[in-house]
């Protein structure tokens, strides 16, 4: 409805909860949030979308989010109601003035009709612009509030759910949801409630002027209650088909061009480009059919029109022949009426924003309704730096267990490498460890005291986790260390760079530590990009650190390099690192070997060595591959 749509362009949602044909909706436990399954067909992974609120508790949180500026709201409707009256003055002057010319007066006798139409239309001007003015305020802070409190939330998920719903399914939350939202809330909003008021202050005045014109007026209902009705209950299922295709589109295309080496490396091009156009197509079908569902809209709309402008000029005509009603009085009934087309038109079209701006409200409140992490009402305290992993299992997906019963203890100072076959679960342990991923079983200790009795607070003060995924923030190299300690001083900033042997670099960078890096900003090698990483666990400075595949992505002499760094920046840490270059193991206090999900040996270098399993043979076959030059 919107000319977005008429353009055929992005599709909106809808907030009801309909079972169009790519998804199966499914209440879960909470009646206040319902889970979607996107049962995608084709064999393709079932994927669990985000909760989205039920329409009763998204409107429940506008409240919760509007009470705190009642005050605001009472204004700004106020003023808007004033605006609209004073609009609904120029009617009957300008019915005065055709009085005036059928009674043949001179033309000086509308002087004074002439400057109350000025009066009113600079009255009408400064209060409209107040009272939007008002309620864009209201809007905008609102929407502030409610994005926080997704934001807040979103990093709050647990990532098995985030993975699960599809990186996707929380990307158009953040994008395509949010400006839906903003959108609405800018524009759709205030002029909704502008047209309503408007509407039913004119049916107001409409029968001040004489109640048989507000009857003729309303003959015109019955076809824009069914022309509504029509609408809603075809847009309604489409939108939120369309809703859930672009979703998917939009997931088919991060999957595709995310795992673009893994689809080249396996010759999945084609299969790849046919879902990603199957998908595509689907996206371009759901929205033609909106285009059509717009037009077929309109038209019925004007035979409404049609009917309630004639049935209005009917009665002027039998009101004024029969004396009731002045020449002046029927015509200004007649331009009432034909002022309510404009606010008519925009509410139904309106309505068609709105809707999409609840969808996608849903889809924020189920976010945002989310409980926070669990917080322990008293946190304990770390008494040292031991790790304590005790009868550790887990498993991503429900009877596919990665972790088996893994007993591991370090102790304060420790440092310990982690080293293992691909597969072998070192990720899964160091996340666990982490605070990353919940175990399914088992206990994790810090300094005595488990990650649940810590809170995430305690536990994020307690342990810091560096994965080959750091992201460099847009905004100085400067604004990017103290990211981990906010009041840290330019002395410490460089001594932190330092420590790593990143200073050299930092400094010889375009305006040195002032330069803008990250996206948009100047590029870091992926080598910097890790020295960074440690620098910033220098300046946070966590008692425990847990590194994965900190070194891998470098080349050999980066690695070596990276791995002084690394030993610099754990120093006097407890340490957890997950090595896949076997010389970082070698020099590390103890090793541990994983094999299918169990810890298999534990001993320093020498003694693995001697003892000639897993270790010794992983460390042949890497010396090997290294004397070869692999
Ligand atoms: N998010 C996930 N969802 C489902 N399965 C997963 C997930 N992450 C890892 N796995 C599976 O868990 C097992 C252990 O993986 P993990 O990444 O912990 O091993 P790893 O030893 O770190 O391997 P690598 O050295 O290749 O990183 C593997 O079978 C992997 O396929």
């Amino acid at each position: 409805m919107t000319q977005q749509q008429a353009d055929g362009q992005a599709a909106t949602p809808t907030d009801a909860n309909p079972e169009p044909q790519q998804a199966s909706a499914r209440t879960d436990a909470n009646p206040e949030r319902q889970t979607v399954q996107e049962t995608a067909g084709s064999g393709e992974p079932v994927r669990q979308l985000l909760p989205t609120a039920t329409a009763a508790r998204t409107r429940a949180a506008v409240g919760e989010l509007v009470r705190p500026h009642r005050l605001l709201a009472l204004c700004g409707f106020a003023v808007m109601v004033g605006a609209t009256a004073v609009g609904l003055l120029i009617q009957p002057l300008l019915g005065r003035v055709v009085d005036l010319a059928a009674d043949h007066r001179p033309p000086d006798a509308i002087t004074t009709i002439v400057v109350l139409l000025a009066a009113v239309a600079v009255v009408q001007g400064l209060t409209t612009g107040l009272g939007l003015s008002l309620i864009s305020r209201l809007g905008e802070t609102v929407l502030a509030r409610l994005r926080e409190r997704f934001v807040e939330r979103a990093l709050g998920l647990p990532l098995e759910q985030v993975e699960k719903a599809g990186s996707g399914d929380l990307t158009v939350r953040v994008t395509a949801d949010v400006s839906l939202i903003a959108d609405a809330v800018r524009n759709a909003l205030p002029e909704l409630a502008r047209s309503l008021l408007a509407i039913i202050l004119t049916l107001g005045a409409l029968a001040v002027l004489d109640w048989r014109f507000l009857l003729a007026a309303l003959l015109a209902v019955p076809v824009q209650v069914h022309t509504a009705r029509w609408y809603v209950r075809r847009a309604v299922p489409l939108y939120a088909e369309q809703r859930i295709a672009t979703g998917a589109q939009q997931q088919q295309l991060l999957d595709t061009i995310g795992g673009s080496t893994t689809v080249k490396a396996f010759r999945l091009e084609e299969e790849h480009s046919e879902r990603a156009a199957g998908r595509s197509w689907s996206v371009v079908q759901l929205t033609m059919r909106g285009v059509q569902l717009v037009l077929g809209f309109y038209s019925r709309l004007h035979v409404g029109e049609f009917i309630g402008l004639a049935a209005v000029l009917v009665t002027g005509f039998w009101l004024v022949r029969d004396g009731s009603a002045s020449l002046g009085t029927a015509t200004a009934a007649a331009l009432y009426f034909h002022s309510l087309f404009t606010p008519i038109n925009s509410a139904l079209v309106l309505i068609d924003d709105a809707l999409s701006a609840a969808a996608g409200l849903a889809r924020l409140v189920g976010v945002a309704d989310q409980p926070p992490p669990e917080q322990p009402a008293r946190p304990a305290t770390p008494r040292d730096a031991s790790i304590t992993v005790t009868g550790l299992c887990h498993a991503y997906e429900t009877g596919h267990p990665v972790l088996h019963d893994v007993d591991l203890t370090l102790l304060p100072g420790e440092r310990v490498a982690l080293v293992g076959a691909s597969g072998a679960g070192k990720t899964t342990l160091a996340k666990i460890i982490a605070g990353v991923h919940r175990p399914s079983a088992g206990t994790v200790q810090l300094g005595g005291a488990a990650l649940h009795e810590l809170g995430p607070a305690v536990t994020r003060r307690t342990v810091a986790l560096i994965t080959q995924e750091t992201h460099v923030f847009a905004g100085t190299l400067t604004d990017d260390l103290r990211l981990a300690k906010p009041g840290a001083s330019d002395g410490e900033l460089r001594s932190a760079l330092d420590r790593v042997d990143a200073l050299g670099w930092a400094e010889a960078l375009p305006e040195g530590l002032a330069t803008v890096v990250g996206e948009g900003g100047h590029r870091l090698s992926s080598a910097q990009t890790q020295a960074l990483a440690l620098a910033r666990l220098i300046l946070a400075d966590p008692p425990v650190a847990i590194l994965d595949e900190a070194t891998a992505e470098a080349g050999s002499t980066g690695a070596r390099a990276l791995e002084k760094a690394v030993a610099r920046a754990v120093d006097g840490r407890t340490a957890l690192i997950v090595a896949h270059r076997l010389t970082q193991a070698a020099t590390a206090d103890r090793i541990v070997v994983m094999d299918g999900g169990r810890i298999v040996e534990t001993g320093t270098h020498e003694e693995l060595r001697r003892t000639q399993g897993r270790y010794a043979a992983l460390w042949e076959a890497w010396s090997d591959s290294r004397d070869r030059g692999v």
